[in-house]
C-alpha cells in the first residue's frame, strides 16, 4: 500500500449527520441501474478489481497448505491464455491476502518476492470481545509476523451507546500498536442498526487515524450493502473536504460475483472518483470473487463460459 498513513484528528462529534434510509437507498440503486460497463471496458474494470482484491480466507478450517494454494492464486489470478488473450503485459495480482495472525508467516514466506502484502486479521475478529490488552497484543503479533496492514473490529456496544470517546480511544491505541502497519477499520455495519451510526463511526474511526474504513468481518447477518458503502464513501468525501487526508474503502462480505465487482467499482467512480479506483484506496474483501471475474474474462477472451470448477479456488 503506498498511500501515506491518515494522521487522524481530535474526536469531534460536530462532523456526525444524520443519514436518511430512503434516499439512501434510492440513491445506490439508481447508481447501479444507471451505468452498465460492457466489452473491453467490463474486461478492463475487472482485471482492475482483480488488483484491488484482499483475497481472503478466514474459516476455522484454515490450514498452512490452504492458505499456500490462495498465495498461489494471489500470484497468478488468471489462466495465461486469459491473460494473453486480453494483451495485458504481464500477470496481473491481487492487492493483498488477508488471513488469520497464525496464518501471517505462511503466507508472507509464500508471497515472498511478489510484492503482494499480507493483511492480518486481529483485535479479537470477528466480534472483538476480548480484553483491549489482548487485542493490542494481537495486533503486535500479526506485525511481528509481517503483516503489513491489519484489519482491526471495533466494538460495536461502542456505537450502539453512542460512546465515541471510547470508539475513538480505541481505535487510537489500535493505530499505534499497528506501527508503520497500514489499519483498516472495520465497522460491522450489518450490527450498526443505523445508516446514521454507519456515518459516525467512519468518522470517529478516521479521526482515530484509520487508513481504510471497512463494512464488515463477513461473518454478520447482514455484509456489504450498496446503502451503508454510500454512506461511508459520503463520509470518507467529508472528512477529506474537512481536514485534507485521504482514507481508503473496503466493502467486505458475501460478495461473490464480476457484478459485484462492477458495482463497487462504479459507487467509487460516482462518489469519490477515479483516484479510489487503485490497491491503495480500495479493497474489496472477498473469499469466493475471484473465481467469477475468471469465469467471466475467460468469456471475454473465448466467447464461452468455462464450467465451474474450472476456475474452483476463491
Ligand atoms: O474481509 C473479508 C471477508 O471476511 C470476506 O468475506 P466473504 O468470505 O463473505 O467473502
Amino acid at each position: 500500500m503506498t498511500h501515506p498513513h491518515n494522521p487522524g484528528t481530535a474526536l469531534d462529534c460536530d462532523s456526525f449527520i444524520a443519514v436518511n434510509r430512503p434516499a439512501s437507498n434510492r440513491r445506490a440503486a439508481s447508481l447501479i441501474a444507471r451505468r452498465s460497463v460492457k466489452g473491453p471496458y467490463q474486461a478492463a474494470w475487472l482485471v482492475n478489481a482483480i488488483a484491488c482484491m484482499d483475497l481472503t480466507t478466514l474459516a476455522g478450517d484454515d490450514t498452512p497448505d490452504r492458505v499456500r494454494r490462495l498465495c498461489a492464486k494471489a500470484r497468478r489470478p488468471l489462466a495465461d491464455e486469459i491473460v494473453a488473450g486480453l494483451g495485458l503485459g504481464a500477470m496481473p495480482q491481487t492487492g493483498a491476502v488477508c488471513v488469520y495472525p497464525t496464518l501471517v508467516s505462511t503466507a508472507v514466506a509464500a508471497l515472498e518476492g511478489s510484492g503482494i502484502p499480507v493483511a492480518s486479521v486481529a483485535t479479537g475478529f470477528p466480534a472483538g470481545l476480548m480484553p483491549l490488552d489482548l487485542r493490542l497484543a494481537e495486533i503486535r503479533y500479526a506485525v511481528d509476523q509481517g503483516a503489513q496492514e491489519i484489519d482491526i473490529v471495533i466494538t460495536r456496544a461502542h456505537v450502539l451507546g453512542g460512546n465515541w470517546s471510547a470508539l475513538y480511544d480505541e481505535v487510537a491505541a489500535m493505530r499505534a500498536a499497528c506501527g508503520t502497519a497500514h489499519l483498516k477499520a472495520i465497522l460491522a455495519t450489518g450490527d450498526l442498526v443505523t445508516l446514521s451510526n454507519v456515518y459516525a463511526a467512519s468518522c470517529v474511526a478516521m479521526q482515530a487515524g484509520a487508513d481504510f474504513i471497512k463494512t464488515s468481518t463477513g461473518k454478520e447477518g447482514v455484509n456489504a450493502t450498496m446503502p451503508v458503502g454510500l454512506t461511508m464513501c459520503r463520509a470518507i468525501r467529508d472528512y477529506r473536504a474537512a481536514t485534507g487526508h485521504i482514507v481508503g474503502f473496503k466493502p467486505a462480505g458475501g460478495m461473490k460475483t464480476a457484478k459485484d465487482a462492477l458495482n463497487w467499482q462504479v459507487l467509487m467512480r460516482e462518489e469519490l472518483g477515479r483516484d479510489w479506483l487503485r490497491p491503495s484506496l480500495f479493497r474489496l474483501g472477498a473469499s469466493s470473487m475471484l473465481a467469477d471475474i475468471e469465469r467471466q474474462l475467460s468469456h471475454y477472451v473465448t466467447g464461452r463460459y468455462a464450467a465451474h470448477h474450472r476456475h474452483a479456488l476463491a
